[in-house]
């Protein structure tokens, strides 16, 4: 080993003794330099007689050349060997190698050696046992986790911005120009095409003063690999850096879905460097460029955290100017970076593969980050085909359990007179496949919608972990509100961060409240002033308690806590942003002393226990309970209908102002109603 690592040395620090050597092989010159004299380099051979590579089988046929594995100073190595046929391309060759001789950074596939003297043209690099990054992931089906996307994703950025400050664009960034090492770690290579940023703008000007497009035309001027290519670079517009970050954007966009760009629109994949475009390239150039056609976005579906998404989008961005610079890329990559770390040790470590996630809906942007930051856990299949918790059959009083309630349930949901929705709900039965266990919700979003979006996809999922690991229905709940705001509370942060949401005074929150029934027990948490009510032998039991600033004891709390409570206008409100209620999830500005903390309600359900409507405030602020109640008596009952019917009551005759939810369910067998009332 000392002995290799000796003669390794040796070879490195006397090429020149050892060019000496070779000069008898009928080769000219020096080694430090090519034949013309343009290449030069202390360190590298740049004139290695054929001979010692030891080319065996190709390992790749590029559009440009053919790669070979080879051996050199007993080493495997890459050797490439450029299909040269015109003088240009041996102008270009030399334009490369020099380009080569000037690169030295961690994450660039270094030159090893090079022969740059007629009839041979070779250049040597290490051997990248995993090959490039397309086959990783289209031919062995490689499937990244969330922290190796974005370490892919930090060191190309890296080698690009190196790249960029050297003063060059790399032209053609795509996958199989990734190449891996054993670890995974990724080397930009191919600079076959790369270009000094200041030539680049002549070279446009004299593609306009040639005139009419032809083969020889795209082949020299029209230059990169198609779906890789910015779209002013495919209307032959100055290609500046930015069209690399463009590059760089469906790069890692196919990193991230493990997907060839519009391989769901056009399935001829052509993943080779452009000489022409055929006709149905064209068109999808011509969407690219006028509709602005993207390959499909990353989704919480990946294992990339969902802020990957934003910078991938800002960097494919149809104006260059819009396109971030690599140095902000890098700095919010490693912002994920970290993100990650933290979510993954608060999450013990289990990363959720897509098949975790819940599949079929539509989701918005905020149920796809919450999903992405509940995990499952391993080996969880969908939360909706879960295995089945054996159900406890005692009581810890040792007595039978023996009621259970039949359950039917509906939800009734309209904006009412506001113009935008901002409740969400969950109404599960049977949650995720755990027998006689229920879960039902409401999230009344304020400041926006988009903590009661995130609440909505985030709570189930939190509940069902929960309860799978063992917990009590009431610990669930807790858990589950905590931890839905501190997740959320981060998301927030981190978009804060991204610029992908709003300024420093963006701090959207929502009231929760969620029933859980399992068999006889309903146990409900409250954060906020939604209100569930149960119906119990024809009588309301209001479960909930509205926490709102106007409560003398909420307000103690929160002014204990820190919090400002003040009389405005008509009712007592709580800090800058003056919210009515004094709990929620969310509201950053307002935590610790709006806490997301919930009063926890459990209940024994009996026979007498009819139905529970839950609602947001938007219903209570206009119907009392008993009138509620009243109203599902006089209504067939049908979940949804009667929910419509108390909404209606509420919007058309008592003029609420606010979205309503209504989430209503029968605890018995809805045919016994009739016939008792
Ligand atoms: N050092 C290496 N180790 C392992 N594989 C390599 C190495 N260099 C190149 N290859 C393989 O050879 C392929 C072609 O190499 P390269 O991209 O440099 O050639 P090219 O002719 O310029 O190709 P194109 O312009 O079509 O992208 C790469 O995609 C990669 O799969
Ligand atoms: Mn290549
Ligand atoms: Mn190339």
């Amino acid at each position: 080993m000392v002995a290799d690592q000796q003669a390794q040395a040796a070879q490195q620090s006397v090429p020149v003794v050892e060019a000496k050597n070779v000069l008898n092989s009928g080769d000219s010159g020096e080694d430090t330099s090519c034949i013309r004299g343009c290449c030069k380099s202390s360190q590298i051979r740049l004139n290695v007689p054929k001979a010692e590579f030891l080319l065996s089988q190709p390992l790749a046929e590029g559009s440009e050349s053919t790669v070979y594995r080879a051996s050199y100073q007993d080493q495997t190595v890459a050797a490439k060997k450029p299909k040269l046929a015109t003088a240009e391309d041996i102008n270009r060759f030399h334009k490369e190698l020099q380009l080569l001789l000037e690169l030295d950074h961690p994450n660039i596939a270094p030159l090893r050696a090079a022969r740059a003297h007629p009839p041979d043209y070779i250049t040597v690099f290490p051997l990248f046992e995993k090959g490039n990054l397309a086959e990783a992931l289209h031919e062995r089906e490689w499937k990244p986790t969330g922290t190796a996307t974005l370490e892919i994703a930090l060191q190309v950025a890296k080698a690009l911005r190196y790249v960029h400050a050297k003063g060059f664009v790399h032209r053609d960034l795509k996958p199989a120009n990734v190449l891996l090492d054993e670890n995974y770690n990724a080397f930009l290579s191919d600079f076959g095409l790369a270009i000094q940023a200041n030539q680049i703008e002549h070279f446009s000007k004299s593609w306009k003063a040639v005139g009419k497009p032809t083969g020889g035309f795209h082949k020299r001027f029209l230059v990169g690999t198609f779906y890789y290519m910015a779209p002013e670079v495919l209307k032959k517009e100055v290609a500046t850096t930015k069209a690399d970050v463009y590059s760089y954007a469906i790069t890692i966009n196919e990193l991230a879905t493990r997907t060839i760009p519009y391989s769901d629109r056009y399935t001829d994949a052509q993943c080779h460097t452009v000489l022409e475009m055929d006709y149905s390239e064209q068109q999808l150039a011509a969407a690219i460029t006028v509709d602005q056609l993207r390959p499909v976005l990353m989704t919480a579906a990946s294992r990339a955290p969902p802020g990957l998404a934003s910078i991938i989008e800002r960097c494919w961005h149809s104006d260059p100017l819009q396109r971030p610079e690599l140095e902000e890329v890098i700095q919010e990559l490693d912002f994920l970076k970290a993100e990650l770390a933290r979510n993954q040790a608060a999450e013990s470590g289990a990363e959720m593969g897509a098949e975790g996630r819940v599949k079929g809906t539509e989701q918005t942007d905020w149920r796809q980050a919450a999903e992405a930051s509940v995990s499952l856990g391993e080996g969880t299949k969908e939360l909706a085909s879960a295995a089945v918790v054996p159900a406890e059959t005692e009581r810890k009083d040792g007595t039978e359990r023996g009621y259970r309630p039949t359950v039917a349930s509906g939800v009734f949901e309209t904006k009412g007179a506001r113009d935008r929705m901002e409740d969400t709900h969950v109404a599960m039965q049977d949650l995720g496949g755990l027998d006689g266990v229920h879960l039902f919700g409401i999230f009344d979003g304020h400041r926006g919608a988009e903590a009661a979006e995130f609440a909505a996809s985030a709570v189930p999922r939190h509940v069902y972990k929960s309860l799978k690991e063992g917990r009590s229905a009431e610990d669930a709940l807790v858990a589950t509100f905590t931890r839905t705001d501190e997740q959320f509370r981060r998301e927030v942060d981190a978009r804060r961060v991204l610029r992908r949401g709003g300024g420093k005074d963006w701090h959207p929150g929502c009231t929760a409240v969620a029933a859980l029934v399992i068999d006889d027990k309903l146990v409900v948490a409250n954060a906020g002033d939604c209100r569930a009510v149960l119906c119990r032998n024809g009588k309301a039991v209001q479960i909930t308690k509205d926490h709102i600033a106007e409560d003398p004891t909420e307000r103690a709390r929160v002014e204990a806590a820190g919090g400002i409570v003040e009389w405005r206008v008509d009712t007592w409100r709580v800090g800058q942003a003056a919210i009515q209620v004094t709990r929620s999830i969310g509201d950053g500005d307002l935590k610790p002393a709006v806490t997301a903390f919930p009063e926890v309600s459990a209940i024994e359900l009996t026979e007498e226990d009819e139905f529970l409507i839950i609602a947001s405030d938007g219903l209570w602020d206009v119907v009392s309970n008993e009138e509620a109640l009243a109203f599902v008596y006089d209504t067939v009952k049908d979940p949804f209908l009667v929910g419509k019917r108390l909404a209606t009551e509420a919007i058309t005759n008592r003029l609420s102002g606010d979205n309503l939810t209504i989430v209503i369910a029968f605890l018995r067998p809805v045919s016994t109603f009739e016939r008792v009332y």
